[in-house]
């Protein structure tokens, strides 16, 4: 059998870290060789997590850019916004492939950047090395690259239900709405006041509202699909669960078409592809449907009295939103099935 691939993972006490750990530990042809901790070198991962004893027994490895490149090809960037805009050059300099789960290398535009994270824009050299990668969208792209920019998660749920209508001209781009709602995963590991349990527990609130750092990348797609320039409506909201996103999205309908019509062409565009499922007429997809497994499940109404579609689209933030579809990226970039150490079925209930 052929050597694995040795990996290291930056950032790896941390929600997408983790998930990295969990998935890669029956990826057939990856070998976790190093666990990087900015804050807590030298421990034992499974001091922090002991779901993890006897899964990963590497000590935690400082981020030092040359030892991570003599013990691994390979690093998975899963830190915060900004980290990655100062680290991937020196990690790229070392001679190591990259795949970045954070928003540093999506946008190409630098004043974009600033204006939604309002953070300092990676060095636009090693930007433009970087392939925005989104498996089913522009996958095929990904075969050889050395360097790829993980999508958001918002963004995965809207684009996968959004982009084969746009691209076909069967919805007015300038009319879609994107009502989204997540997991408190989604934000991450760090205790804040707006996600403790007492705040989030049987509520439910918008927040970002126009001010979504996905914005721009949602845009920065439809607009490649649509062949013009789009802009769109986007309100993420959290909800009391632990996993999950749902996108609810509304578009006007151009053309006749049906329910049917629709379904079909998603079917088609999806075809040959693992991770998207679309549902049959009648039935629309639920967060717990996904839980835990890197499928996107779609599902479609199309209201003859309005003349707008309803499309459903959900997904596993921690998985098909981020540390999922990484190793489908990096299965693509090695030119493996883009399925291997992915295909497991969502816990339910
Ligand atoms: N959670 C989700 O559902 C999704 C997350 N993402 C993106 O993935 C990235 C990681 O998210 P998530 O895992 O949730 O975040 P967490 O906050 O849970 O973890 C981030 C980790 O980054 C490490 N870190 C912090 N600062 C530095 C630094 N200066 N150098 C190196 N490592 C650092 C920390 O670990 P330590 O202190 O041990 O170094 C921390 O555990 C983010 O950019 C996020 O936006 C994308 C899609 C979905
Ligand atoms: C629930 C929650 O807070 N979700 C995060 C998800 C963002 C994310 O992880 O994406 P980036 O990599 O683009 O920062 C948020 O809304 O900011």
């Amino acid at each position: 059998m052929s050597e694995k691939l040795k990996v290291a993972i930056i950032g790896s006490t941390g929600y997408g870290g983790i998930e990295l750990i969990r998935l890669l530990a029956s990826h057939p042809l990856v070998e976790i060789t190093s666990v990087i901790s900015s804050s807590s070198a030298g421990m034992p991962i499974a001091e922090w997590f002991p779901h993890l004893t006897d899964i990963q027994t590497a000590l935690l490895d400082d981020v030092d850019p040359q030892a991570i490149k003599a013990k691994a090809d390979l690093v998975f960037t899963a830190t915060p916004a900004g980290v990655a805009a100062k680290l991937a050059p020196q990690l790229l300099d070392a001679g190591l492939k990259v795949i970045d789960l954070s928003g540093d290398y999506r946008l190409q535009d630098t004043a974009l950047y600033e204006k939604w994270y309002k953070k300092t824009p990676a060095d636009e050299h090693y930007l433009k090395q970087a392939l925005y990668a989104l498996p089913e969208i522009n996958g095929d792209k990904a075969q050889g690259a050395s360097f790829i920019s993980n999508p958001g998660c918002f963004v995965t749920s809207a684009l996968l239900g959004l982009v084969p209508a746009v691209k076909a001209g069967w919805i007015d781009p300038a009319s879609i709405i994107i009502d989204a709602k997540s997991g408190v995963s989604g934000a991450g590991r760090g205790a804040s006041l707006g996600t403790h349990y007492s705040e989030l527990n049987e509520n439910f609130k918008a927040y970002k509202v126009n001010q979504h750092q996905h914005v721009p990348e949602i845009e920065m797609v439809l607009s490649e699909a649509a062949g013009h320039e789009v802009v769109t409506t986007f309100t993420p909201h959290l909800v009391p669960m632990t996993r999950g996103i749902m996108s609810t999205m509304y578009g006007a309908v151009k053309g006749e078409h049906t329910t049917a019509d629709f379904i079909e062409l998603y079917k088609q565009f999806y075809e040959g592809r693992q991770f998207v499922r679309v549902r049959k007429e009648g039935v629309m997809p639920m967060t717990k449907e996904v839980w835990g497994s890197n499928y996107c499940d779609l599902g479609f109404n199309l209201d003859a009295r309005t003349g707008r579609i309803t499309i459903v689209s959900v997904i596993d933030n921690l998985v098909k939103g981020a540390s999922g579809q990484a190793i489908q990226n990096l299965n693509l970039m090695m030119g493996w099935d883009e399925g291997l150490g992915l295909q497991f079925v969502p816990v339910y209930p």
